[in-house]
Protein backbone atom coordinates (compact mmCIF):
# COMPACT_ATOMS: atom_id res chain seq x y z
CA UNK A 1 0.00 0.00 0.00
CA UNK A 2 1.24 3.53 -0.75
CA UNK A 3 1.55 5.99 2.03
CA UNK A 4 -0.19 8.97 0.78
CA UNK A 5 -0.46 9.73 4.69
CA UNK A 6 2.12 8.25 6.93
CA UNK A 7 2.29 8.84 10.82
CA UNK A 8 5.53 7.76 12.08
CA UNK A 9 5.85 6.68 15.47
CA UNK A 10 3.80 9.35 16.69
CA UNK A 11 3.66 10.25 20.00
CA UNK A 12 0.89 13.56 21.50
CA UNK A 13 1.02 14.67 25.21
CA UNK A 14 -0.85 17.33 26.81
CA UNK A 15 1.32 18.20 29.57
CA UNK A 16 2.75 14.96 31.45
CA UNK A 17 -0.42 13.36 30.13
CA UNK A 18 0.42 10.89 27.11
CA UNK A 19 -2.88 10.47 25.08
CA UNK A 20 -1.17 8.54 22.02
CA UNK A 21 1.97 6.35 22.04
CA UNK A 22 3.84 5.43 18.98
CA UNK A 23 1.52 5.28 16.54
CA UNK A 24 2.05 4.21 12.85
CA UNK A 25 -0.59 4.50 10.23
CA UNK A 26 -0.46 4.63 6.95
CA UNK A 27 -3.25 5.44 4.72
CA UNK A 28 -3.57 5.22 0.62
CA UNK A 29 -4.29 7.78 -1.88
CA UNK A 30 -8.46 7.65 -1.96
CA UNK A 31 -9.02 5.73 0.93
CA UNK A 32 -11.59 6.36 3.75
CA UNK A 33 -10.24 4.96 7.26
CA UNK A 34 -12.10 5.23 10.39
CA UNK A 35 -10.96 6.14 13.63
CA UNK A 36 -12.77 4.02 15.72
CA UNK A 37 -13.02 3.26 19.47
CA UNK A 38 -14.04 4.27 23.07
CA UNK A 39 -14.54 7.42 24.55
CA UNK A 40 -10.53 8.91 25.59
CA UNK A 41 -8.87 6.78 23.82
CA UNK A 42 -7.11 9.29 21.64
CA UNK A 43 -9.56 9.40 17.84
CA UNK A 44 -9.84 13.44 18.11
CA UNK A 45 -5.69 13.57 19.65
CA UNK A 46 -4.50 12.21 16.18
CA UNK A 47 -6.79 14.39 14.09
CA UNK A 48 -5.79 17.19 15.90
CA UNK A 49 -1.91 15.91 15.12
CA UNK A 50 -2.42 15.49 11.41
CA UNK A 51 -4.64 18.79 11.27
CA UNK A 52 -1.52 20.82 12.63
CA UNK A 53 -3.33 21.82 15.85
CA UNK A 54 -0.98 19.91 18.24
CA UNK A 55 2.86 19.64 18.04
CA UNK A 56 4.04 15.79 18.25
CA UNK A 57 6.68 15.41 21.27
CA UNK A 58 8.03 12.33 19.30
CA UNK A 59 7.34 10.41 15.52
CA UNK A 60 6.46 12.50 11.99
CA UNK A 61 3.57 12.94 9.91
CA UNK A 62 4.09 12.96 6.31
CA UNK A 63 1.15 14.18 3.49
CA UNK A 64 2.09 13.03 0.01
CA UNK A 65 5.37 13.27 0.16
CA UNK A 66 6.20 16.43 2.22
CA UNK A 67 6.67 15.74 6.02
CA UNK A 68 4.69 18.34 7.69
CA UNK A 69 5.19 17.81 11.29
CA UNK A 70 6.15 21.24 11.74
CA UNK A 71 3.83 22.96 9.35
CA UNK A 72 1.29 25.07 10.50
CA UNK A 73 -2.46 24.17 10.30
CA UNK A 74 -2.92 26.86 6.83
CA UNK A 75 0.26 25.09 5.11
CA UNK A 76 -0.96 21.28 5.26
CA UNK A 77 -3.57 21.43 2.72
CA UNK A 78 -5.50 19.58 5.13
CA UNK A 79 -9.58 20.24 5.76
CA UNK A 80 -11.03 19.60 8.86
CA UNK A 81 -15.02 19.45 9.91
CA UNK A 82 -16.74 19.18 13.54
CA UNK A 83 -19.80 17.56 14.69
CA UNK A 84 -20.74 21.39 15.54
CA UNK A 85 -20.91 23.02 11.76
CA UNK A 86 -19.26 26.36 12.59
CA UNK A 87 -20.76 27.99 9.59
CA UNK A 88 -21.51 31.84 9.98
CA UNK A 89 -24.80 32.90 10.86
CA UNK A 90 -24.51 36.53 9.13
CA UNK A 91 -23.27 35.17 5.68
CA UNK A 92 -25.22 33.07 3.01
CA UNK A 93 -24.62 29.43 1.97
CA UNK A 94 -22.93 30.93 -1.18
CA UNK A 95 -20.59 32.85 1.11
CA UNK A 96 -20.04 30.47 3.90
CA UNK A 97 -18.63 28.11 0.90
CA UNK A 98 -16.83 30.93 -0.79
CA UNK A 99 -15.22 31.94 2.34
CA UNK A 100 -12.03 30.18 2.20
CA UNK A 101 -11.42 30.59 -1.28
CA UNK A 102 -11.81 34.20 -0.89
CA UNK A 103 -9.19 34.46 1.56
CA UNK A 104 -6.73 32.41 -0.61
CA UNK A 105 -7.29 34.45 -3.50
CA UNK A 106 -8.69 31.26 -5.57
CA UNK A 107 -9.16 31.63 -9.34
CA UNK A 108 -12.84 30.54 -10.36
CA UNK A 109 -14.43 31.19 -7.55
CA UNK A 110 -18.23 30.93 -8.25
CA UNK A 111 -17.43 28.09 -10.27
CA UNK A 112 -15.72 26.56 -7.19
CA UNK A 113 -18.61 27.50 -5.14
CA UNK A 114 -21.46 25.93 -7.59
CA UNK A 115 -19.41 22.97 -7.92
CA UNK A 116 -19.04 22.20 -4.11
CA UNK A 117 -23.07 23.09 -3.24
CA UNK A 118 -23.90 20.87 -6.19
CA UNK A 119 -21.69 17.67 -5.00
CA UNK A 120 -23.35 18.02 -1.56
CA UNK A 121 -26.97 18.44 -3.39
CA UNK A 122 -27.52 22.35 -1.95
CA UNK A 123 -27.71 24.29 -5.57
CA UNK A 124 -30.85 25.61 -4.87
CA UNK A 125 -30.10 26.82 -1.42
CA UNK A 126 -26.57 29.26 -1.88
CA UNK A 127 -29.42 32.28 -0.54
CA UNK A 128 -30.28 31.16 2.28
CA UNK A 129 -29.01 31.80 5.81
CA UNK A 130 -27.70 28.82 7.58
CA UNK A 131 -30.15 29.20 10.30
CA UNK A 132 -32.98 28.64 7.67
CA UNK A 133 -31.42 25.00 7.13
CA UNK A 134 -32.26 21.65 8.66
CA UNK A 135 -29.01 20.65 11.05
CA UNK A 136 -28.08 17.59 7.94
CA UNK A 137 -27.88 20.77 5.88
CA UNK A 138 -26.00 22.67 7.47
CA UNK A 139 -23.77 19.46 8.00
CA UNK A 140 -23.35 19.50 4.23
CA UNK A 141 -22.29 23.18 3.92
CA UNK A 142 -19.08 22.97 6.42
CA UNK A 143 -18.37 19.45 4.20
CA UNK A 144 -18.89 21.53 0.64
CA UNK A 145 -16.96 24.93 2.55
CA UNK A 146 -14.01 21.57 3.29
CA UNK A 147 -14.36 20.14 -0.44
CA UNK A 148 -13.61 23.32 -2.46
CA UNK A 149 -10.61 23.95 -1.04
CA UNK A 150 -9.27 20.47 -2.58
CA UNK A 151 -7.90 19.31 0.78
CA UNK A 152 -5.21 16.64 0.37
CA UNK A 153 -6.74 14.98 3.34
CA UNK A 154 -10.15 15.70 4.64
CA UNK A 155 -10.73 14.84 8.47
CA UNK A 156 -14.11 14.36 10.29
CA UNK A 157 -14.58 14.37 13.93
CA UNK A 158 -17.85 12.69 14.70
CA UNK A 159 -19.49 15.03 12.35
CA UNK A 160 -22.65 13.41 12.07
CA UNK A 161 -23.06 12.98 15.97
CA UNK A 162 -25.42 15.73 16.46
CA UNK A 163 -28.06 14.24 14.14
CA UNK A 164 -30.95 12.25 14.31
CA UNK A 165 -30.89 8.67 13.22
CA UNK A 166 -32.69 8.93 10.40
CA UNK A 167 -30.97 11.63 8.93
CA UNK A 168 -27.48 10.43 10.32
CA UNK A 169 -28.04 7.45 8.26
CA UNK A 170 -28.74 9.69 5.34
CA UNK A 171 -26.07 12.18 5.78
CA UNK A 172 -23.31 8.95 5.96
CA UNK A 173 -24.45 7.42 2.68
CA UNK A 174 -24.08 10.72 1.13
CA UNK A 175 -20.49 11.02 2.68
CA UNK A 176 -19.63 7.48 0.94
CA UNK A 177 -20.73 9.30 -2.40
CA UNK A 178 -18.92 12.06 -2.11
CA UNK A 179 -16.30 10.25 -1.17
CA UNK A 180 -16.26 7.94 -3.99
CA UNK A 181 -16.82 11.00 -6.30
CA UNK A 182 -14.46 13.01 -5.23
CA UNK A 183 -11.87 10.11 -4.27
CA UNK A 184 -10.75 12.70 -1.12
CA UNK A 185 -8.51 11.03 1.32
CA UNK A 186 -10.73 10.94 4.45
CA UNK A 187 -9.84 10.04 8.24
CA UNK A 188 -13.57 9.88 9.74
CA UNK A 189 -13.39 9.91 13.79
CA UNK A 190 -16.46 7.56 15.45
CA UNK A 191 -17.10 5.59 18.16
CA UNK A 192 -20.21 4.23 16.49
CA UNK A 193 -18.99 0.71 15.37
CA UNK A 194 -22.26 0.66 13.14
CA UNK A 195 -20.88 3.69 11.67
CA UNK A 196 -17.08 2.43 11.36
CA UNK A 197 -18.44 -0.37 9.58
CA UNK A 198 -20.61 0.87 7.19
CA UNK A 199 -18.54 3.72 5.67
CA UNK A 200 -14.77 2.57 6.38
CA UNK A 201 -12.68 1.02 3.50
CA UNK A 202 -10.13 0.04 6.73
CA UNK A 203 -10.85 0.89 10.13
CA UNK A 204 -8.79 1.56 12.87
CA UNK A 205 -9.50 0.03 16.28
CA UNK A 206 -7.78 2.27 19.05
CA UNK A 207 -7.27 1.64 22.82
CA UNK A 208 -5.74 3.67 25.59
CA UNK A 209 -3.80 5.82 22.68
CA UNK A 210 -1.89 3.00 20.68
CA UNK A 211 -3.93 0.83 17.60
CA UNK A 212 -5.34 -2.46 18.78
CA UNK A 213 -6.51 -3.76 15.89
CA UNK A 214 -6.58 -2.28 12.32
CA UNK A 215 -8.69 -4.03 9.29
CA UNK A 216 -11.45 -4.29 6.92
CA UNK A 217 -14.90 -3.86 8.39
CA UNK A 218 -15.15 -7.56 7.15
CA UNK A 219 -12.20 -8.89 9.05
CA UNK A 220 -12.86 -6.43 12.30
CA UNK A 221 -16.39 -7.40 12.33
CA UNK A 222 -15.70 -11.51 12.08
CA UNK A 223 -12.31 -11.76 13.23
CA UNK A 224 -11.27 -9.71 16.58
CA UNK A 225 -7.86 -10.31 17.54
CA UNK A 226 -8.60 -9.63 21.50
CA UNK A 227 -10.85 -9.81 24.24
CA UNK A 228 -11.63 -5.81 24.29
CA UNK A 229 -12.27 -5.69 20.29
CA UNK A 230 -14.61 -8.52 20.21
CA UNK A 231 -16.42 -6.64 23.22
CA UNK A 232 -16.32 -3.51 20.77
CA UNK A 233 -17.33 -5.14 18.05
CA UNK A 234 -20.53 -6.67 19.45
CA UNK A 235 -19.43 -10.11 20.70
CA UNK A 236 -20.94 -10.19 24.08
CA UNK A 237 -20.18 -14.02 25.37
CA UNK A 238 -15.78 -13.95 25.69
CA UNK A 239 -14.51 -16.84 27.62
CA UNK A 240 -10.87 -18.35 27.99
CA UNK A 241 -10.01 -21.11 25.50
CA UNK A 242 -7.30 -22.71 27.81
CA UNK A 243 -4.42 -21.57 25.84
CA UNK A 244 -3.64 -17.77 26.76
CA UNK A 245 -6.48 -17.08 24.31
CA UNK A 246 -10.08 -16.66 23.93
CA UNK A 247 -13.51 -17.58 22.21
CA UNK A 248 -15.88 -15.01 21.57
CA UNK A 249 -19.85 -15.58 20.40
CA UNK A 250 -22.28 -12.85 19.40
CA UNK A 251 -25.78 -13.32 20.60
CA UNK A 252 -27.21 -14.70 17.60
CA UNK A 253 -24.41 -17.62 17.76
CA UNK A 254 -25.13 -19.05 20.90
CA UNK A 255 -27.81 -21.90 20.70
CA UNK A 256 -30.53 -21.54 23.65
CA UNK A 257 -32.73 -24.89 24.46
CA UNK A 258 -29.99 -27.53 23.78
CA UNK A 259 -26.70 -28.44 24.30
CA UNK A 260 -24.38 -29.41 27.25
CA UNK A 261 -24.33 -26.75 28.91
CA UNK A 262 -26.66 -25.38 31.98
CA UNK A 263 -28.03 -21.85 32.64
CA UNK A 264 -30.22 -19.80 34.58
CA UNK A 265 -31.93 -16.49 33.27
CA UNK A 266 -31.33 -13.53 34.55
CA UNK A 267 -32.39 -10.88 32.70
CA UNK A 268 -34.64 -10.39 29.31
CA UNK A 269 -35.19 -7.65 27.19
CA UNK A 270 -37.40 -7.23 23.97
CA UNK A 271 -35.66 -6.48 21.11
CA UNK A 272 -38.36 -6.04 18.28
CA UNK A 273 -37.19 -8.48 16.05
CA UNK A 274 -35.47 -10.53 18.47
CA UNK A 275 -35.52 -11.73 22.61
CA UNK A 276 -32.31 -11.16 24.44
CA UNK A 277 -31.22 -12.92 27.53
CA UNK A 278 -28.53 -12.53 29.81
CA UNK A 279 -27.96 -16.27 31.73
CA UNK A 280 -25.68 -17.12 34.48
CA UNK A 281 -23.26 -20.30 33.78
CA UNK A 282 -20.68 -21.74 35.73
CA UNK A 283 -19.10 -21.32 32.53
CA UNK A 284 -19.57 -17.42 33.30
CA UNK A 285 -21.92 -14.65 31.76
CA UNK A 286 -23.75 -15.82 28.74
CA UNK A 287 -25.72 -13.52 26.24
CA UNK A 288 -27.99 -14.74 24.04
CA UNK A 289 -31.05 -13.89 22.08
CA UNK A 290 -33.94 -15.87 20.03
CA UNK A 291 -36.27 -15.02 17.12
CA UNK A 292 -39.36 -13.22 19.10
CA UNK A 293 -40.95 -15.43 17.68
CA UNK A 294 -40.16 -18.33 19.86
CA UNK A 295 -41.22 -18.91 23.63
CA UNK A 296 -39.92 -16.74 25.72
CA UNK A 297 -37.75 -17.77 28.82
CA UNK A 298 -38.86 -16.53 32.35
CA UNK A 299 -36.39 -14.73 34.82
CA UNK A 300 -34.91 -17.88 36.96
CA UNK A 301 -35.83 -20.46 34.76
CA UNK A 302 -33.57 -22.98 33.88
CA UNK A 303 -32.08 -23.65 30.19
CA UNK A 304 -29.85 -25.34 28.23
CA UNK A 305 -27.19 -24.00 25.82
CA UNK A 306 -24.40 -24.54 23.35
CA UNK A 307 -21.71 -22.61 22.34
CA UNK A 308 -20.61 -24.06 19.01
CA UNK A 309 -16.64 -23.56 18.62
CA UNK A 310 -17.21 -23.71 15.09
CA UNK A 311 -19.02 -20.37 15.22
CA UNK A 312 -16.51 -18.14 17.53
CA UNK A 313 -14.43 -15.88 16.96
CA UNK A 314 -11.38 -17.30 18.35
CA UNK A 315 -9.10 -14.39 20.07
CA UNK A 316 -5.35 -13.96 20.01
CA UNK A 317 -5.66 -12.74 23.38
CA UNK A 318 -7.93 -12.56 26.11
CA UNK A 319 -8.16 -8.81 27.32
N1 LIG B 1 -6.82 19.44 26.38
C1 LIG B 1 -6.50 18.33 27.03
N2 LIG B 1 -5.73 18.38 28.15
C2 LIG B 1 -5.39 17.27 28.83
N3 LIG B 1 -5.73 16.03 28.46
C3 LIG B 1 -6.49 15.89 27.36
C4 LIG B 1 -6.92 17.04 26.59
N4 LIG B 1 -7.67 16.59 25.55
C5 LIG B 1 -7.72 15.25 25.67
N5 LIG B 1 -6.99 14.83 26.74
C6 LIG B 1 -6.79 13.43 27.17
O1 LIG B 1 -6.20 12.71 26.10
C7 LIG B 1 -6.77 11.42 25.98
C8 LIG B 1 -7.32 11.22 24.59
O2 LIG B 1 -8.38 12.13 24.35
P1 LIG B 1 -9.11 12.26 22.95
O3 LIG B 1 -9.99 13.46 23.01
O4 LIG B 1 -8.13 12.20 21.86
O5 LIG B 1 -9.99 10.95 22.95
P2 LIG B 1 -11.15 10.52 21.95
O6 LIG B 1 -10.86 9.11 21.59
O7 LIG B 1 -11.26 11.50 20.84
O8 LIG B 1 -12.41 10.58 22.89
P3 LIG B 1 -13.91 11.08 22.59
O9 LIG B 1 -14.56 10.01 21.78
O10 LIG B 1 -14.49 11.21 23.97
O11 LIG B 1 -13.79 12.40 21.87
C9 LIG B 1 -7.80 11.32 27.07
O12 LIG B 1 -7.25 10.64 28.15
C10 LIG B 1 -8.11 12.74 27.43
O13 LIG B 1 -8.50 12.87 28.77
Amino acid sequence: MSDYVALDGLTLAYGKTVAVEGLDLSIAKGELITLLGPSGCGKSTTMRAIAGLMTPSAGRIVIDGRDVTRLPPSKREVGLVFQSYALFPHLTVYENVAFGLRLKSAPDLDAKVRDGLATVGLTEFADRAPRDLSGGQQQRVALARSLVMEPKVLLLDEPLSNLDARLRLEMRMELQRVQKETGITMVFVTHDQAEALALADRIVLMRDGAIEQMGTPEEIYSAPVSGFAADFIGFETILPDGAGGGLAWRPGAVVLGSGPNQGTVRGTAFAGERREYILDSPLGTIKADTPAGAAPLEIGQSVAFDLPRERAAHLARLD
